[in-house]
């Protein structure tokens, strides 16, 4: 797939396999328009986060790279994401195959009604059949990879309700991981969370990004500058500037970037 060398003015050029790469993406809600020629790629086993004041069309783009808004009638994207050398945004795409490859965890966690271990399997059992070995095997590999196993492991038969919201965060994030997708998107997934289940989400976002590609919708611009590689600022629908994430928080080309970065506005 595509590599591209990013350079500007202020930083050294990067190579980077583009595992999403959006092009002149626009969004309507209904007659609304709520991105505008968005152009950006997410790069392989890095962290891209998106930041911009509220409205701003954060997670708008994140849902449109699982077409999460097909569930949702009179929601339409044009222009083109290519993720493993096709259109995701074509017709023809099998939406539940791109949702076990582009796995979502939600800014509210969001556990199923039903007990650990089967907060995992349910998901994987969509995808693969797997004996009952194999199924066990895979959720304490998917809790592991959440670092939650040796929180949960004696309590798998419990109720994924009963843990603590940092605990069900993770384990919305070992069900995404469980059915081994490419790519996660995070949108907002500290905001419900306590400080210390906060900086547990950020040290796993460091760990995950060895084998996943990850994009975070956030409000918190430490959180941005302190677990991303690239950063996207947004305003009413447009992408206002892209690039990686020291030099956008050091030395942003745009002076309404700078000036959202440093609280003058937003
Ligand atoms: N279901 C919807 N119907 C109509 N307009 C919507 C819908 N959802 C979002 N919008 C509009 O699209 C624009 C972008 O919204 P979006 O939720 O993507 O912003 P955001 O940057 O994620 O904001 P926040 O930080 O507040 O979550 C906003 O103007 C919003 O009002």
């Amino acid at each position: 797939m595509m590599t591209q060398t990013i350079a500007n003015e202020t930083t050294a050029p990067v190579n980077a396999r583009a595992t999403l790469a959006i092009d002149n993406l626009n969004f309507y809600y209904g007659n609304f328009q709520g991105l505008k020629n968005v152009s950006l790629n997410v790069y392989e086993k890095k962290v891209t986060a998106f930041i911009g004041p509220s409205g701003c069309g954060k997670s708008t783009l994140l849902r449109t790279l699982n077409r999460m808004y097909d569930l949702y009638p009179g929601q339409r994207a044009e222009g083109s994401i290519m993720f493993n050398g096709r259109n995701i945004l074509d017709p023809g795409q099998d939406v539940n195959m791109l949702r076990a490859k582009v796995g979502m965890v939600f800014q509210k966690p969001t556990p199923f009604p039903m007990s650990v271990y089967d907060n995992i399997a349910f998901g994987v059992r969509l995808y693969e059949k797997l004996s009952k070995g194999e199924m066990d095997e895979r959720v304490e590999w998917a809790l592991k990879k959440a670092a939650l196993w040796t929180e949960v492991k004696d309590k798998l038969n419990k109720s994924g309700l009963s843990l603590s919201g940092g605990q069900q965060q993770r384990l919305c994030i070992a069900r995404g991981v469980a059915v081994k997708p490419e790519v996660l998107l995070l949108d907002e997934p500290t905001s419900a969370l306590d400080p210390i289940s906060t900086v547990k989400i950020e040290e796993l976002i460091h760990e995950l990004k060895q084998d996943y590609t990850i994009a975070i919708v956030t409000h918190n611009m430490q959180q941005a500058a302190r677990c991303s590689d690239f950063t996207a600022y947004m305003y009413l629908g447009e992408l206002v500037e892209f690039g990686e994430t020291d030099q956008i928080f050091m030395n942003p080309a745009k002076k309404e970037t700078q000036d959202y970065i440093t609280g003058r506005f937003g």
